[in-house]
């Protein structure tokens, strides 16, 4: 039975899943992070082919039956980047017996965008590590907004709203702002006790950007029992991230009326986001729709691939 696979390449995770063509799913489980730019080609190249091989080692899918594998990677927009991609993996797959799979590599707001509305045009808003705004018109320009990583502009990101918390950690100790509960929980989760001592983790050569964005999650956990410091960061940053969707819609008439998929970990676990989001947005933009993304990217991904390998098919030799 033909089959496709779909991949979502993150910062902090990869997930792999198996669809029929019809978009029932056959299998998916999660891998380690595979963005290129975060932990370079050669190692997100590998961890792809890994989840490749774990998929058809563990499932009864075999390589021959791949009519395409779609992969959905974060910041992948040049048509260079893209080609790279496709060579790699294309080459890879024909040596292991995937002969007619073709290869649809999109960037990973493409495959969100596929994967919830089923079309190509429409605007995605992701945060996740990092953030960025995404559109596509209906005449397939692609428009894009944020997204220059952490250093040059990652508002309303996971990363963002992590290293906030961390400073609000450290202003409530300097006893400028009260007592907040992201103290406890961001030193518990690290297994220190002091607010000091997060200078030595914080400035660790090791540290990384995920590492900062996980302590976005302690930011949430917070807002939900009701910390005002906590609420107000987050809105802010929601705040931020819908001036960079209001500046994304005004590139093109058509994103005024269009679909808005809501994407990534800090959407998914923040209603409080989600709708200082949307508040923000329908001041001046009241007739964009929004819509939670409820599948996976990499869902997404394989039902691109299916999309590309009909079109490819129904074309004459
Ligand atoms: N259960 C949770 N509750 C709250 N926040 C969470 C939870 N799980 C993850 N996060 C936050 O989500 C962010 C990571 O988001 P996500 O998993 O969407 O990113 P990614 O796909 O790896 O990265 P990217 O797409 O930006 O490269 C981190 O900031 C993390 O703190």
């Amino acid at each position: 039975m033909p089959y496709t696979i779909g991949i979502d390449g993150g910062g902090t995770k990869t997930e792999i899943a198996a669809l029929t063509l019809d978009g029932e799913q056959l299998a998916g489980f999660t891998g380690g992070a595979s963005n290129a730019f975060a932990v370079g080609f050669d190692r997100a190249l590998s961890e792809i082919i890994r989840l490749l091989e774990r998929l058809w080692l563990e499932s009864p899918l075999q390589p021959e039956a791949c009519a395409g594998l779609g992969v959905g990677l974060a910041g992948v927009d040049r048509e260079e980047d893209k080609r790279k991609w496709s060579d790699a993996l294309t080459g890879w797959l024909r040596q292991r017996g995937a002969a007619d799979a073709i290869v649809a590599i999109s960037n990973d707001a493409e495959t969100a965008l596929f994967g919830s509305v089923g079309k190509r045009e429409g605007i995605v808003a992701i945060s996740g590590t990092g953030s960025i705004l995404y559109g596509i018109t209906p005449e397939g320009r692609k428009l894009r907004v944020g997204g220059w990583g952490h250093l040059l502009g990652d508002a309303g990101s996971g990363y963002m709203i992590g290293l906030r918390t961390l400073q609000a950690v450290m202003h409530s100790y300097d006893g400028m702002r009260p007592a907040t509960l992201m103290s406890e929980k961001a030193l518990s989760s690290v297994g220190l006790s002091e607010p000091q001592q997060l200078k030595d983790y914080v400035y660790a050569p090791e540290r990384s950007k995920q590492d900062i964005a996980a302590f976005a999650r302690y930011c949430i956990e917070s807002s939900l029992l009701g910390d005002s410091a906590a609420i107000r960061l987050l809105t802010a940053e929601a705040v931020a991230l819908a001036e960079q969707a209001s500046a994304l819609i005004r590139k093109d008439a058509s994103f005024a009326a269009a679909e808005l998929v809501l994407a990534g970990s800090i959407f998914a676990h923040s209603a409080l986001f989600r709708q200082a989001f949307e508040a923000e947005l329908h001041k001046s933009w009241p007739k964009v729709r929004t819509t939670l993304m409820r599948c996976s990217a990499a869902y997404g991904a394989a039902r691109l691939a299916a999309k590309d390998a009909e079109t490819a098919g129904r074309k004459p030799d």
